[in-house]
């Protein structure tokens, strides 16, 4: 066992280690201090329908204008706005209408003075028409096969229009006309090209978490491929003879695996990919041709487990060139750093909370940087009553504590133990300071306990006692 060396040291040594897997164009790089260009290797494109959750690794400017063309808004009759300035309902304005445009592919033609065509929604207004009367405003109310005019009224024709007889006897010359019965003015109901977005104009920033709602405006615009950031892609083992896989049964002396499961969630939530995830046991073969596999196709491999002063602790028995040493710190005390067949790997403390409270203090940001996410930050809060003994909370001299906690975002509980609820601090700026109480204990195998907590509460070295109503830092779950 080395030295034993603080939870910034150890941090920084990291960070150090993984430094290629963050490259530039992280957030905040960028001139202005926003998100910047990463390099080609930590870029790639996906289609956009699996680019769902991924950062987008480049601005995205629009290849030409949204709406593609002049469109309808409403279903209804394209027109000349001059041509139906003086419509009412009293004095309808009649036109003849010359056919019909719809959503479907081809331009149709030009629109002569006088005249109307039937327009649907995104169909393309025709040249010469500036105006769309929606159907509702004419004395056809609607273009539905079952909800027009009853068919008696009816022409015969598919479309319900009034006839207008050129001369007569003259049926097969009759034309169909529309009674307008609302004035418009130009530009009614058009949607003109280019009114979303104009070519070259950005749709998409770099950075941005790609949603739903982001991955429609590139489809929209035609964009079959987005640059997202390359994913850091990790490999997990964790390693005990005891440890069975979630599911299966558990015999005498056996647990179930909680870390591979914990760090593979982990690692997805800030950002990169798991390749491997495997569970050895205590053989020390088996461990590394596991360890080598894992390493092979990684950027990172992460343990669990076989790090401490047992009788066989695999880890640290076959990584020679790691470097195990206690970091002062409780719970994630035992760490290793190093590599495997020149990949990275951490080495984590089989305690299940070790291992999620390590993986938080020393990879989440460092992850969530190398794939453009930001970090995930460390707020202010002020200690609540629940949890916390009456002459205090007692924390090791010496060694930086991270307990569980709940977040509440007001006054905290009813006063626990007869003692007064704090208030709400107030930070610096004004903002209000949320309330955090104390949840489970302070152990390391309180893996339950630890599902009903929100955040970390981060006990500097130095304090060796806290009490209700005093600030401190907080790491989100
Ligand atoms: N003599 C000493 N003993 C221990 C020390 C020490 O300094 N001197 N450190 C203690 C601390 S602190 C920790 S943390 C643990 C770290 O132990 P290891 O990393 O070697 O982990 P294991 O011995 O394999 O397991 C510890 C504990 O966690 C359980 N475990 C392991 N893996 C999993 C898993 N995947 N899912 C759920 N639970 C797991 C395991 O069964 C043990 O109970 O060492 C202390 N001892
Ligand atoms: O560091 Mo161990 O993680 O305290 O239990």
């Amino acid at each position: 066992m080395g030295t034993r060396v603080s939870v910034e040291q150890h941090r920084d040594d990291v960070e150090r280690l993984l430094a290629g897997l963050v490259g530039s164009g992280s957030p905040g790089d960028g001139a202005d201090g926003g998100p910047s260009r990463p390099t080609g290797a930590h870029a790639e494109a996906v289609t956009v329908a699996e680019a769902l959750g991924r950062v987008l690794a480049a601005d995205v400017a629009a290849p030409g204008p949204l709406p593609r063309f002049r469109n309808s808004q409403m279903d209804g009759f394209a027109v000349r706005a001059a041509d139906v300035a003086e419509a009412s309902a009293g004095t309808p304005v009649m036109l003849p209408v010359a056919g019909e445009v719809a959503a479907r592919p081809g331009r149709p033609e030009p629109l002569a003075p006088g005249t109307a065509v039937r327009i649907m929604t995104g169909a393309p207004v025709p040249e010469g028409a500036d105006a769309v009367v929606p159907v509702e405003d004419t004395d056809l109310g609607t273009f539905n096969r079952t909800g027009g005019r009853p068919p008696t009224a009816r022409t015969g024709r598919e479309s319900p229009l009034v006839t207008a007889g050129a001369g007569p006897g003259d049926e097969s010359v009759a034309t169909d006309t529309v009674r307008i019965r609302v004035p418009r003015a130009a530009g009614d109901f058009v949607r003109e090209a280019g009114s979303d977005v104009a070519t070259a104009d950005l749709v998409l920033r770099a950075g941005t978490v790609l949603a739903p709602h982001h991955l429609a405006a590139a489809a929209a615009c035609g964009i079959g491929e987005l640059p997202v950031r390359r994913r850091v892609r990790v490999s997990i083992v964790s390693t005990g003879s005891e440890l069975v896989a979630p599911g299966e049964p558990a015999g005498p002396g056996q647990i179930w695996d909680a870390n591979a499961v914990a760090l593979a969630a982990a690692v997805r939530s800030a950002g990169g990919v798991v390749v491997v995830a495997e569970r050895v046991g205590d053989d020390e073969d088996a461990a590394r041709e596991a360890l080598r596999r894992a390493a092979a196709s990684a950027d990172l491999v992460i343990t669990s487990g076989g790090v401490s002063q047992g009788a066989h602790e695999v880890v640290k028995d076959v990584l020679t060139d790691v470097v195990f040493r206690p970091v002062a710190m409780q719970p994630g005390g035992p760490q290793g750093l190093g590599r495997l067949d020149g990949t990275p790997v951490l080495t984590f403390p089989g305690n299940p909370v070790s291992t999620q409270v390590s993986f938080v203090v020393f990879l989440r940001d460092v992850l969530r940087r190398a794939g453009g996410l930001p970090p995930v930050g460390e707020p202010r809060a002020t200690l609540g009553p629940e949890g916390v003994p009456a002459a205090g909370l007692t924390s090791p001299g010496g060694r930086r504590q991270f307990l569980r906690g709940r977040v509440s975002d007001g006054v905290a509980g009813d006063g626990a133990a007869g003692r007064p609820a704090p208030a709400a601090g107030t930070s610096p700026g004004g903002a209000r300071r949320p309330v955090v109480d104390v949840v489970g204990g302070p152990g390391s195998h309180l893996v339950a306990s630890m599902a009903a907590a929100d955040v970390l509460i981060d006990v500097p070295a130095d304090v060796t006692r806290l009490g209700v109503g005093d600030e401190v830092t907080v790491l989100p779950l």
